[in-house]
C-alpha cells in the first residue's frame, strides 16, 4: 500500500494532541433484554491511538464497538465522536468500520472490487462516476490486503478469510482516519495476518486512530499502545497489552475462542501489574 493510501483524511492535519479525542464514552450501559451487557463503561480514545479491546466471549467487546458507532443504542450514558455527540455526528467519511464476520450470502453477486468501492459511498458525490483518485484508492486498498488479483471474483466465492480481507479493504477505500475493526484477524491465515499487521502499522504511522476488538493480540502485539480488557461488561484492565500465557503463548497458536477459565479477565492472558488508566505513549 502506498503512503498516499495510508495518509488518511485529516489524520495528518492539525496537532493530534490538541484535537478532541476520537471517542469519549461515558457511563455506557447497554441492556439488550434485561441484564446489562455493558455496565457503565468509561473510555476515552485519544486521536491517533491504537487501542485493543480484549476479553472473553460474551464480555461485551463487539457491543462496546457498536455502541461507539451508534449501531447499538445505549440504554444509558453518552458517546462523543471527534468531539461531537454521536447523534449529531455526520462526518462518517472519517470512520472505517470492519464488522465482525460476514455478510455476503445470496442476493445479487457482487465482485470484490464492487464491495471494496462501496466503502466510498459516504464520500463519493452522488450520481457521479468514481474519480481517478477514488479508483486509485480502491486499487490500493485491494493491493493492501493482497486481493488485487481477485478484484473481479464474486465475493461469495472467496474463503472466509479472504472475505474478511475484502471488508478491511472496503474500510480502507474511503480513506478514513478512524478505524474500528471487530476481530479483523479471525479466519485469516498466518501469512495474511502479517500482511494485515503491516497495513495496520502503516495506518498507525499515518496518524490514524485504530480501535480493534481482538481475542488475542497475536501479530499486532507490538502495534498496540493500549489494551482495555472487558469482563462481564466492565473494564477490568486499562493499560499495557496483556501478555499471552500457557497455550496462548505458543508460537503459531491459533486462538479461535478465548476461555473464561480463571486465567485472568481476558482468558488466556496474564495482566501486567499496570492497571488503572496508565496508557503507554507513542514515542
Ligand atoms: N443483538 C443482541 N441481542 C441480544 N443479545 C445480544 C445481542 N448482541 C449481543 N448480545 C449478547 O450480549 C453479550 C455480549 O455480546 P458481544 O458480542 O458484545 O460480546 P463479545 O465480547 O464481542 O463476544 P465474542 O468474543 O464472542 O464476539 C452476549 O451474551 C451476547 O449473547
Amino acid at each position: 500500500m502506498t503512503s498516499e493510501t495510508t495518509t488518511a483524511r485529516g489524520a495528518a492535519a492539525g496537532d493530534p494532541a490538541s484535537a478532541p479525542p476520537a471517542f469519549r464514552v461515558e457511563g455506557a450501559v447497554v441492556a439488550y433484554d434485561r441484564d446489562p451487557v455493558l455496565r457503565g463503561v468509561d473510555l476515552t480514545v485519544p486521536r491517533g491511538q491504537t487501542l485493543a479491546i480484549l476479553g472473553a466471549n460474551g464480555s461485551g467487546k463487539s457491543t462496546l464497538m457498536r455502541a461507539m458507532l451508534g449501531v447499538t443504542p445505549l440504554t444509558a450514558g453518552a458517546v462523543q465522536v471527534h468531539g461531537t455527540p454521536l447523534r449529531r455526528f455526520r462526518d462518517w467519511g472519517r470512520i472505517g468500520y470492519v464488522p465482525q464476520r460476514l455478510f455476503v450470502g445470496g442476493g445479487v453477486p457482487a465482485t470484490v472490487r464492487e464491495v471494496v468501492a462501496s466503502g466510498q459511498v459516504s464520500t463519493r458525490r452522488r450520481l457521479h462516476r468514481a474519480t481517478r483518485g477514488e479508483r486509485a484508492a480502491v486499487q490500493e486498498a485491494l493491493e493492501a490486503v493482497g486481493l488485487a488479483g481477485r478484484a473481479r471474483a464474486a465475493v461469495h466465492e472467496l474463503s472466509g478469510g479472504q472475505q474478511q480481507r475484502v471488508l478491511i479493504a472496503r474500510a480502507l477505500a474511503g480513506r478514513p482516519d478512524t478505524f474500528l475493526m471487530d476481530e479483523p484477524m479471525a479466519g485469516v491465515d498466518a501469512e495474511n495476518q502479517l500482511a494485515l499487521a503491516s497495513t495496520i502499522a502503516r495506518l498507525r504511522e499515518s496518524g490514524a486512530t485504530v480501535v480493534l476488538v481482538l481475542h488475542e493480540t497475536g501479530p499486532l502485539e507490538t502495534l498496540i499502545e493500549r489494551a482495555v480488557v472487558l469482563s462481564h461488561g466492565e473494564i477490568a484492565h486499562d493499560g499495557a497489552a496483556p501478555r499471552p500465557t500457557g497455550d496462548c503463548a505458543r508460537p503459531g497458536h491459533d486462538h479461535v475462542h478465548p476461555h473464561e477459565d480463571g486465567a485472568g479477565p481476558a482468558g488466556g492472558v496474564a495482566l501486567p501489574a499496570v492497571t488503572g488508566a496508565e496508557v503507554p505513549r507513542r514515542d
